[in-house]
C-alpha cells in the first residue's frame, strides 16, 4: 500500500468554468492541482482526472470506472471529487471496496468563482480522507456524511442525513 493519496476528478460543479463566448458554464480541467499549489499543500498525492462530467450525465459505466479506478490505486486513502447532484449514487457503487479510506467532495459553486465553497470542502475533505478510518464517506460543507443514509437538499444547496 502506498501513503500517497489518490485523487481521482470526475467533473461536477467545482470544475466549471465560464465560456464566455458561449454564455454559459463547462467543465474545464481539474481544479484541484492549482488549488493545493496554492495553498502550500506539501500531503503527498497524485492527482488523476478520470472524467468531465456533470454528475447527472454520469451513468453506470461511468460509475463502474470510478470503482475500478479506486479499486485498482495501490493507495489506502482516497479523494475523489464529483458533482453533488449524485455524489451519494456513486458513492453507494464504491461501498464495498475493503481497506481503503474514500472520501467524496464537490462543490455547490465553481471553484473558479470567488464565493465557491470549493476550497474549504477539499481543505475539509484532504483532512478527512488522512483522519477517517477505512469506509466511504462524503464530506461537504464541514460535515462528514454516510452516503447510503444520504440525500442533497438541492433547494438547501446542501446534504442531509436521513433517518
Ligand atoms: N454542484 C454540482 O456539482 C451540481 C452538478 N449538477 C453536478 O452534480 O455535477
Amino acid at each position: 500500500m502506498s501513503d500517497v493519496i489518490d485523487i481521482f476528478t470526475t467533473g461536477g460543479t467545482i470544475d466549471k468554468v465560464y465560456f464566455d463566448a458561449l454564455s454559459e458554464f463547462q467543465i474545464g480541467p481539474a481544479a484541484i492541482p492549482d488549488m493545493l499549489r496554492e495553498n502550500n499543500v506539501h500531503v503527498a498525492h497524485r492527482v488523476t482526472q478520470l472524467m468531465r462530467k456533470d454528475s447527472l450525465e454520469l451513468g453506470d459505466a461511468d460509475r463502474e470506472a470510478i470503482r475500478a479506478a479506486v479499486a485498482a490505486s495501490d493507495a489506502s486513502r482516497i479523494l475523489v471529487t464529483h458533482g453533488t447532484d449524485t455524489m451519494v449514487v456513486t458513492g453507494r457503487v464504491l461501498a464495498g471496496i475493503a481497506g481503503k479510506t474514500i472520501v467524496m467532495t464537490g462543490a455547490m459553486q465553481p471553484a473558479s468563482v470567488r464565493a465557491s465553497d470549493a476550497e474549504f470542502n477539499v481543505g475539509f475533505a484532504l483532512a478527512a480522507v488522512q483522519t477517517l478510518p477505512p469506509g466511504v464517506y462524503v464530506a461537504m460543507n464541514g460535515m462528514i456524511f454516510d452516503p447510503a443514509k444520504t440525500v442533497k437538499d438541492r433547494a438547501g444547496a446542501r446534504f442531509v442525513q436521513e433517518g
